[in-house]
């Protein structure tokens, strides 16, 4: 018996109007995602990835199509799913550990239980000794962290991620991106993750959705047969990383330009 997807997308199309001029933006978006996957959106600058998670998390409207989210038509953000933002989103004149507690603003817990899965998922990030911090007071990869901990405490059915280790030194990318495993397997979170790292999408995947550009498109949706934990160092990664460029140069329909610095 197949269950029914998670998130199911149909003949999605997305334009933009710039100085009165539309753009179409993504073009005949199909795909559907199930429950407790982790599906990694990759593809050049500017091939619509972030508008599609926005899509997918009601923050947009579409031209045509639908996205439905457990059998219901998304219309705007639900409370079961977490945008994590690029730009963080922290509220500057909050503390650390007040601005985590905000992610459970709607929850029935008492002052107290909210106050010690904030402080858990600080843990988790590494910013225990922060909590009374402002972020002005931090650095971007910590303020970064913060607000995956701000969206992780709410425990959230979806967790849509638009490049969310970007600004993370190597060691806490790879710390954050083990971590992020764990709560997946642990609570079974479906995750869509935007991302233009490589590696990134072949470690944290079960399918990559390749994009293509001009307009927006699926070039194809790559399933990631790997056990966890995956080796970076191993020939299975690299016959990914192998595919997935690839993928990429073929998907040029421009010659190169030489000498464009
Ligand atoms: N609010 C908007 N109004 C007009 N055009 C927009 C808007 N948002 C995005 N676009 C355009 O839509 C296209 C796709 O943008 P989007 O941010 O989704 O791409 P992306 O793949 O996430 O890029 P990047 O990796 O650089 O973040 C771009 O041409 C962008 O200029």
């Amino acid at each position: 018996m197949n269950e029914e997807p998670l998130i199911h997308i149909s003949n999605l199309n997305k334009s933009y109007e710039t100085n009165g001029k539309s753009e179409l933006v993504l073009k005949n978006i199909n795909f559907d995602i199930e429950k407790g996957e982790t599906v990694s959106i990759l593809g050049q600058s500017g091939c619509g990835k972030s508008t599609l998670l926005n899509l997918i998390g009601g923050f947009e409207s579409m031209d045509k199509g639908r996205i439905l989210f457990a059998g219901k038509t998304v219309t705007r953000p639900s409370r079961k799913s977490v945008m994590l933002f690029q730009n963080y989103g922290l509220l500057p004149w909050r503390s650390v550990l007040k601005n985590v507690e905000l992610g459970l603003e709607h929850s029935e817990l008492s002052k107290d239980e909210k106050k010690q899965q904030a402080l858990y998922y600080l843990r988790m990030v590494g910013l225990e000794d922060r909590t009374n911090h402002f972020p002005r007071q931090l650095s971007g990869g910590m303020q970064q962290r913060v607000a995956i901990a701000r969206a992780l405490v709410i425990e959230p059915e979806l967790l849509l991620m638009d490049e969310p280790f970007g600004a993370l030194d190597t060691f806490n990318r790879y710390y954050l991106q083990d971590e992020l495993l764990k709560i997946q397997s642990r609570a079974n979170t479906t995750i869509v993750l935007v991302t233009h790292d490589i590696d990134e999408a072949i470690y944290l995947s079960d399918r990559i959705v390749i994009m293509g550009k001009e307009p927006g498109h699926i070039q194809r949706i790559l399933k990631v047969e790997m056990t966890a934990p995956r080796d970076r160092s191993s020939d299975d990664f690299q016959y990914y990383r192998s595919l997935i460029l690839k993928e990429f140069q073929l998907g040029v329909s421009k010659p190169p330009i030489e000498f464009n610095i």
